[in-house]
């Protein structure tokens, strides 16, 4: 039966593709009968693999071509990494979906050290995340950070030739490649604040699919929802469209919501941080008022610094 059959929308890099299999099995898991296709695609980010990203227009570079498929019928959903995922949406798409959460932490890894404080002075630390860059410079003003791209499998071909001590990759990222091993230590939240939805998959689509939305819905995780919600609702009263140095983690505990946030200077020397509690259902409003709170105590003038040097897409 042909309308027993879903399409999906991937970028053809190991981590994407892993995510795309997950959604793919637990749909038909959930759905006897149901077919479940890949459309692997290639998107300008990556092409693009020799400048940062924040000069090149930013996340949005990796689901346009994806969120094209949808429009154009040549795709049913598109599976992002939530952190990768823009504040906005074309007219027609929404986030309807999000998968469980894995570890939401940021790694460090390393051939030669087993923490951030066992580095030498002068260490170089690969990361191309202004996010990641401004907690590390904070806590570690005498290391060099240098720019590191491309994806999970290429940066630790870099860190094993000995371009970089140490590089600080996403701890979902390498579970998902099979690759936990790698892993020095999980940094906790207190040392490395972690990105908008940080280890969690979240599925688009076209709104008025209301076929594939049926489909979709049991692999909604209300909890991971919530969370996510309260992060990218401090990210987008924040973010002006392209890559910025913020981090925003929120956790579920007995019934509460407990949003963190901060904002930094790319090179450590600033940095603003914030949190708020309160029940789930306001999860929208305690991320704005917590983005708020930002801005006035010094994000607005950092942000406007950042936005300066490379402006938004
Ligand atoms: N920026 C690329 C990217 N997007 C999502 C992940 C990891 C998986 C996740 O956070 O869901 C990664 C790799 C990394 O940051 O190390």
């Amino acid at each position: 039966m042909l309308d027993k059959v879903l399409r999906i929308a991937t970028r053809q890099s190991p981590l994407a593709l892993w995510q795309a299999h997950y959604v793919k099995e637990r749909l038909e898991a959930c759905h006897a009968g149901l077919r479940v296709e890949l459309v692997p695609m290639v998107t300008r980010g990556d092409v693009i693999l020799d400048t940062p990203l924040a000069k090149v227009g930013g996340k949005g570079l990796f689901v346009k071509e994806l969120e094209m498929a949808l429009l154009e019928n040549r795709a049913d959903i598109a599976v992002h990494s939530m952190k990768d995922v823009p504040v906005e949406f074309p007219q027609g798409l929404g986030l309807v979906t999000i998968c469980e959460r894995d570890d939401p932490r940021d790694a460090f890894v390393s051939n030669k050290y087993d923490s951030l404080d066992a580095l030498p002075a002068g260490s170089v630390v690969g990361t191309s995340s202004l996010r990641r860059q401004c907690q590390l410079a904070a806590r570690r003003p005498d290391l060099v950070i240098r720019s590191l791209r491309g994806n999970v499998g290429t940066r630790l071909g870099k860190l094993d030739n000995g371009e970089y001590d140490a590089i600080i990759l996403a701890v979902a990222g390498l579970k998902r490649l099979d690759l936990e091993s790698r892993i020095r230590l999980a940094l906790p939240p207190e040392l490395s604040l972690p990105a908008v939805g940080q280890g969690a998959v979240g599925i688009e689509c076209r709104l008025n699919d209301l076929r594939t939305r049926d489909l979709l819905a049991p692999l909604n995780h209300e909890e991971t929802a919530m969370r996510v919600k309260a992060e990218r609702a401090m990210n987008t009263r924040l973010e002006g469209g392209c890559q910025v140095p913020i981090g925003s983690y929120a956790e579920l505990t007995e019934g509460e919501l407990w949003l963190r946030a901060l904002v930094g200077a790319p090179d450590g020397s600033q940095m603003v941080r914030g949190e708020r509690r309160g029940p789930p259902h306001e999860a929208e409003s305690l991320g704005i008022s917590l983005a708020e709170e930002l801005l006035n105590n010094g994000a607005r003038e950092i942000l406007a610094e950042v936005y300066q040097g490379e402006p938004p897409a």
